[in-house]
């Protein structure tokens, strides 16, 4: 006898950041909620993300801090880097992080369902044998990372086996010009990897405002990254010896020990059984969503990576969380507004970014309707060194009023900078409200209210 088909009244496909946010907040309305989770609780920011990347990442500003060090008097020796050992200590926390997630959700009362979710053509959705019925059904599956299509690119790693590496490898070429490649590229470079980055145009982060773009990439060989313009891999060969040779249009690399891609993510949308209850995705196989993230099929529902808008975890937190308070909560108009969301690229040094770039706010005003203003300064902490790392800093202002529309730096401290501009920019703050308020000195973050 087939297993009895079990009822909520919200499921939830995906243990991640978008479905975990969600689907705690929608028992809180004391309704039945359950999440379907194939991996580890957290998702790719706690597992393979956000949370094991920053470890990395300050584990990389140690190693250019401690080059700093003799700069400021002390006499420090540095015995060596252990890989292995940060490793360890990271990989612990992400264990534990997992067990709180795991607790939260019991403490929630959300039930938990182990397993492989896939939708049936009787609008069931099954895992293990056993169908699962809901009023309303979330998909937050999250992306996985893209490999190209060429002969030997399974030699090659993505972020996630960058997560599994036991020590540091010695010579790395890492393929891509987006966050993924820029950050883990720059956290080789920093802990000493001989490492390259292999980009296809002139210019990392080109989706970026042309001065971040600018400023990243020529940070990349001072951050001891070296650059490959133009440059795209045909073939990888792995050698008895086990390093590889990559075959390149601009030449061959030899005893490669770490390829690593990351060249984009595509969305977990197609291993989930949509075509069985008619799901709508577009030509990159991203779910198509409404600004509800009501999917085409009533009382279904997605958000996060899956839908290809703003691949951000607090995205997701916040787009699960307003679609709870939606359907659960009485909040009728509840959605998330996408607009000027900001963001970090935790390069070296970091960039923070919210609003419009320089090029898409000419199009969308025109160049004679804007003002822009900006900085390029050398960080007092870099003024007893040797070693200096500009700060760059961009203000996009709508005429007449001078409404701030976008805001760009790149430079030591920019990542923890942004959130309270975040919050102006939001409010819809003018230049004149920057200027209102006294600068803080002496830091970074007083140029943005002292730009002239
Ligand atoms: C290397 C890296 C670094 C990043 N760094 C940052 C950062 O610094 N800041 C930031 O904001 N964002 C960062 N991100 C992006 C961030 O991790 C994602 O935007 C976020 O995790 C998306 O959340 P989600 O809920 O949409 O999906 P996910 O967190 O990916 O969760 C999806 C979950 O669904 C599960 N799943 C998939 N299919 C099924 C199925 N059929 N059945 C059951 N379970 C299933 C998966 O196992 C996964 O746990 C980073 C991403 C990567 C890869
Ligand atoms: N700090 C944060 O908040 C982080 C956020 N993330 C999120 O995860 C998302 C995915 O990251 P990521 O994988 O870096 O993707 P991105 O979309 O950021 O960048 C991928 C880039 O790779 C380049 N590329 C595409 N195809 C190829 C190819 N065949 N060969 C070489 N290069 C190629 C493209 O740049 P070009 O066209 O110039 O070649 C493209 O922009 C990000 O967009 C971001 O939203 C990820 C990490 C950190
Ligand atoms: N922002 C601080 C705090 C870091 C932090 O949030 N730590 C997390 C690490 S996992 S980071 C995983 C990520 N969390 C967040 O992004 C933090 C969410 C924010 N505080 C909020 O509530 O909106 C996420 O995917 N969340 C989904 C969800 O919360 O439902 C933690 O310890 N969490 C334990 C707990 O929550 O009890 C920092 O960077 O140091």
């Amino acid at each position: 006898m087939a297993p009895v088909i079990k009822k909520f009244d919200y499921l939830v496909l995906g243990g991640g950041s978008g479905g975990l946010a969600s689907a705690r907040r929608a028992a809180e309305f004391g309704i039945k909620v359950a999440v379907i989770e194939e991996a580890r609780w957290g998702g790719t920011c706690v597992n393979v993300g956000c949370v094991p990347k920053k470890v990395m990442f300050n584990t990389a500003m140690h190693a250019e801090f401690i080059h700093d060090h003799k700069g400021y008097g002390f006499d420090v020796d540095v015995k060596g880097f252990e890989w292995g050992r940060i490793k360890e200590t990271r990989d612990a926390y992400i264990k534990r992080l997992n067990g709180i997630y795991e607790t939260n959700l019991e403490r929630s009362k959300v039930e938990k369902i182990i397993g492989h979710a896939t939708f049936t053509q009787d609008k069931c959705v099954e895992v293990a044998g056993q169908k699962y019925v809901a009023d309303h059904i979330m998909i937050a599956t999250g992306g996985r990372p893209l490999i190209p299509q060429i002969p030997g690119a399974e030699h090659g790693i993505s972020s996630d086996g960058f997560f599994e590496l036991e020590e540091l490898p010695k010579k790395v070429v890492v393929v891509g010009a987006g966050y993924i490649a820029v950050e883990l590229a720059g956290i080789f470079g920093a802990l000493g990897a001989d490492t390259s980055l292999l980009i296809r145009y002139d210019q990392v982060l080109r989706t970026f405002d042309c001065m971040i773009s600018k400023a990243v990439t020529d940070n990349l060989e001072p951050g001891n990254v070296k650059l490959l313009k133009r440059t795209q891999i045909s073939k990888v060969t792995k050698e008895s010896d086990g390093t590889l040779t990559l075959e390149t249009n601009t030449g061959v690399i030899e005893k490669v020990n770490c390829l690593l891609w990351a060249i984009g993510r595509i969305p977990n949308s197609d291993t989930i059984g949509l075509e069985n209850i008619g799901v709508a995705v577009d030509a990159h196989k991203n779910i198509v969503v409404d600004e509800y993230q009501n999917t085409n099929v009533p009382g279904i529902y997605a958000l996060g990576d899956v839908c290809g808008k703003a691949l951000l975890t607090p995205v997701a937190i916040a787009a699960g969380r307003k679609l709870a308070h939606r359907l659960f909560d009485g909040k009728k108009d509840w959605k998330l507004d996408y607009s000027n969301i900001p963001t970090v690229v935790f390069s070296h040094p970091p960039v923070g970014t919210v609003g419009l770039t320089e090029e898409e706010a000419e199009k969308e005003y025109g160049k004679d309707k804007l003002k822009i203003y900006t900085a390029n300064f050398v960080p007092m902490y870099y003024a007893v060194l040797e070693h200096k790392m500009r700060c760059n800093m961009k203000l996009i202002c709508l005429l007449p009023d001078e409404k701030v529309v976008g805001l760009h730096m790149v430079g030591q401290g920019c990542d923890e900078m942004l959130q309270g501009f975040g919050v102006a920019i939001k409010m819809g703050a003018t230049k004149a409200h920057f200027d209102s308020c006294v600068a803080i000195h002496p830091t970074s973050s007083e140029e943005l209210v002292t730009l002239r």
